[in-house]
């Protein structure tokens, strides 16, 4: 964490920034980039201002029941949980104006206390709690804590552009130290506090910032040059940009989705990274599966989900109305994987993902359609959980189609 105070100005930027997720209920990544465009703040300071805001985010209830406010006061009151975020952290306190101050008496009773709260101590609400524990028993706690952690900075080499021993060497020259990660030979760890997005070795395509974790599910497909390959989920092309370096450019690789700006987001990264493989299709109604039927030799769901496993790098899931759109997001789920799986050929391979840790929306979706679908067949799946791992979360699950 930080070694000396936020600003008084990166202080009231961090307040602006929470208020907006908070209050405003505006998704994290809208909040980020409308308060830093137009400011000429230096990238360790915003590094630093987006670690705050992150942590805050992370275990909110805990510094609200320090600061002893709540968090729907949070636009109001943003100024004393910031102070006492700072006194958690054994940090002076920032220069604000008008800041509301906490009684100290009052917070090392409520620190006592909460030290004996676990769930409270990893930042956890009590529907997550409750979820985690029906869903993940005995190791819910561990992956409880895990997700009350700072993410990792994890980046995919591009080997349409370049080896990982020339992006080590490349990332160097331009003062990104970044290292091996075990278990996964697309992935680098980046170590130091670099601002990656201005290098040009990421203008020049060389790597993706990606999860390692996330990394491991395109590795799964096993897609290979001249192939068909459908991944049907595509968003802004995470995962079809490492599928296309896997095919070397060459087969086809189409990429789908609902919303269109996600799809030109794609192109553009394609682009950059030299994907010529890859080509877009909007999904505006049921005919656009049905035409593909049988024709991928693989195929990726990325389904849409509950994004718990992710909880590190998206905090702000963890106050929204999560909850209440579990139910519609397992029904999609479950229609996607029982629509989409046409698509694939016999012998082809199908793989389901989601960035979630809950059974739920994992093991139990795939047993449920492997039930009702005799003609595919489980080769394998794996838990990707934020504990072992030290990754994000994330659950994948491999199938073949066996007959027609
Ligand atoms: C988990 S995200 C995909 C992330 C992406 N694969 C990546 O690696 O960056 C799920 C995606 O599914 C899309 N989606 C939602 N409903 C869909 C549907 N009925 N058919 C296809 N895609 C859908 C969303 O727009 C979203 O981009």
């Amino acid at each position: 964490m930080l070694t000396y105070p936020l600003s008084g100005s990166s202080s009231e930027l961090v307040i602006n920034i929470l208020s907006m997720v908070l209050s405003q209920h505006k998704p994290l990544d809208r909040a980020y980039s409308q308060h830093f465009s137009g400011l000429t703040l230096p990238p360790s300071e915003q590094a630093r201002v987006t670690q705050v805001v992150g942590d805050i985010l992370r275990k909110l209830n805990l510094y609200c029941y320090l600061a002893d406010i709540q968090p729907e006061e949070f636009e109001r009151l943003g100024s004393k949980l910031l102070n006492a975020w700072h006194i958690f952290h054994g940090l002076e306190l920032p220069n604000m104006q008008y800041a509301l101050q906490v009684n100290l008496e009052d917070f090392e009773t409520r620190l006592a206390h909460a030290k004996t709260q676990a769930p409270l101590w990893d930042g956890c609400p009590q529907w997550l709690d409750e979820l985690g524990s029906e869903q993940l028993g005995d190791a819910w706690p561990l992956e409880r804590a895990a997700l009350s952690l700072a993410p990792k900075r994890f980046i995919r080499v591009n080997e349409l552009k370049c080896t990982k021993a020339q992006l080590i060497e490349r990332l160097a020259k331009e003062a990104v130290e970044a290292i091996e990660v075990e278990g996964v030979d697309s992935a680098l760890e980046v170590i130091s506090d670099s601002a990656l997005f201005r290098t040009e070795t990421f203008k020049a395509g060389w790597f993706e910032q990606q999860d390692a974790g996330s990394q491991l599910v395109a590795a799964a497909l096993d897609a290979k040059p001249g192939m068909r390959v459908v991944d049907a989920c595509a968003g802004a092309g995470g995962k079809t940009l490492h599928i296309a370096a896997q095919m070397q450019g060459k087969g086809r690789l189409l990429a789908m989705d609902v919303e269109q700006w996600k799809l030109d987001n794609l192109k553009i990264r394609a682009r950059r990274a030299g994907a010529h493989n890859v080509e877009t299709r909007i999904i505006a109604s049921s005919k656009t599966i049905k035409r593909m039927k049988l024709t991928a030799d693989r195929v990726l769901l990325d389904v849409p989900c509950s994004g718990l496993g992710v909880l590190k790098r998206n905090p702000d899931a963890k106050w929204r109305d999560t909850p209440e759109r579990l139910p519609i997001l397992m029904a999609l789920q479950k229609q996607i994987l029982q629509s989409y799986s046409r698509m694939v050929k016999v012998d082809g391979i199908l793989v389901y993902a989601t960035c979630s840790i809950m059974p739920a929306e994992n093991r139990l979706q795939v047993d449920a359609f492997l039930a009702e679908n005799p003609q595919f067949v489980l080769l394998m799946d794996e838990n990707i959980t934020v504990a072992d791992s030290g990754f994000d979360g994330f659950y994948l699950a491999k199938m073949q189609r066996v007959s027609e």
